[in-house]
């Protein structure tokens, strides 16, 4: 069984009459990109905050690293990005990091190259933060989460409002984390097409409570993609399909109804052939769900911008 990273066990946090946290209990193991889902204040930042120890539980128990206790201790090989990290504007990018390094006393004065070098900001010389652009930004921000070499990585929406170049260069920097460095990732992120170019896992929270936890092969499974046929005939079109073109897997949903469940890019020959062999074919389509659609399947209603 792989390594437990992260269990947490009904955690609560209550604020006032909101219970913004509802008796969570999400795993990530090792070697995971664990994508966080859910509407605006569905309790995503929350968790995480929580998780971080930026607040604190009501109820429930967190586990980090086989630990209950000493969170602290096991928090060290966290880096995360919540909220904006404060820099310095009028600072260069080296210059912020060895401040963070310093206050946090994390690490050598090689690992702010080491980051910077991750990151892919190593060459931005004398240029200050205040003149980065937001994508720049956010990559100091994940650049100051690797500061200390943790092997866990919490990053909260951190393509939120990035044009789609600098998001491309996150995932890219994310899937390098995880692929060469073996790092575990959490990453919450309302931009579920991106999420789904990642994630090897999903957590869907609403109202505070996680909903559902599945794989990205499971995703796949529930999101079957399928040909659906609208035809005059079930019966005449499925020998057809069968003799003309070998396909043995689909369903007759009704006299006019059939669904493909194999050569998903070969609508137009089907479509030729089933009319050359005077099948009607009133509509033909490409159908199934993408992580979006299954989110709102799950939670009834679409996820905000
Ligand atoms: N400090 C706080 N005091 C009172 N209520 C809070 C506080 N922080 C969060 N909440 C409430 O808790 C709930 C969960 O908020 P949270 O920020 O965790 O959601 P979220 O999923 O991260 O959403 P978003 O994407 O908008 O950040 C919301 O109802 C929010 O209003």
């Amino acid at each position: 069984m792989s390594e437990v990273v992260l269990k947490t066990y009904n955690l609560s946090k209550k604020y006032k009459e909101t219970m913004a946290v509802d008796k969570v209990s999400m795993t990530i193991k090792k070697g995971q990109i664990y994508g966080f889902i859910g509407q605006n204040g569905a309790g995503k930042t929350t968790i995480i905050r929580l998780i971080t120890g930026l607040a604190h539980k009501t109820d429930g128990e967190i586990e980090l690293f086989g630990q209950t206790n000493n969170l602290d201790e096991s928090r060290e090989s966290i880096g995360s990005l919540v909220e904006s990290p404060a820099f310095y504007g009028n600072m260069t990018a080296r210059e912020n990091l060895e401040i963070s390094r310093l206050v946090r006393g994390i690490g050598s004065k090689d690992s702010v190259d080491k980051v910077l070098e991750l990151v892919n900001l190593k060459d931005t010389g004398k240029k200050k933060v205040k003149n980065f652009s937001l994508g720049m930004k956010q990559r100091l921000g994940i650049a100051n989460a690797l500061l200390g070499n943790p092997k866990f990585i919490i990053l909260d929406e951190p393509i939120n409002g990035l044009d789609p170049m600098s998001i491309v260069e996150i995932r890219e920097l994310i899937k390098k984390l995880n692929n060469e460095l073996g790092m575990t990732i959490l990453i919450s992120s309302h931009i579920l097409g991106e999420l789904s170019e990642l994630a090897t896992n999903y957590g869907i929270i609403s109202h505070g409570k996680l909903i559902e936890e599945f794989t990205a092969k499971e995703l796949r499974e529930k999101c079957r993609q399928y040909i659906e046929i609208i035809v005059d005939d079930s019966k005449k079109a499925t020998v057809l399909l069968e003799e003309k073109l070998g396909i043995t897997n689909y369903e007759v949903i009704n006299d006019n109804m059939i669904k493909v469940y194999e050569k998903l890019d070969e609508t137009g020959k089907i479509n030729t052939m089933l009319s050359l062999n005077n099948v009607e074919v009133k509509k033909i389509l490409l159908k199934g769900q993408n992580l979006e659609e299954y989110f709102v399947s799950v939670v009834g209603g679409a996820i905000n911008e």
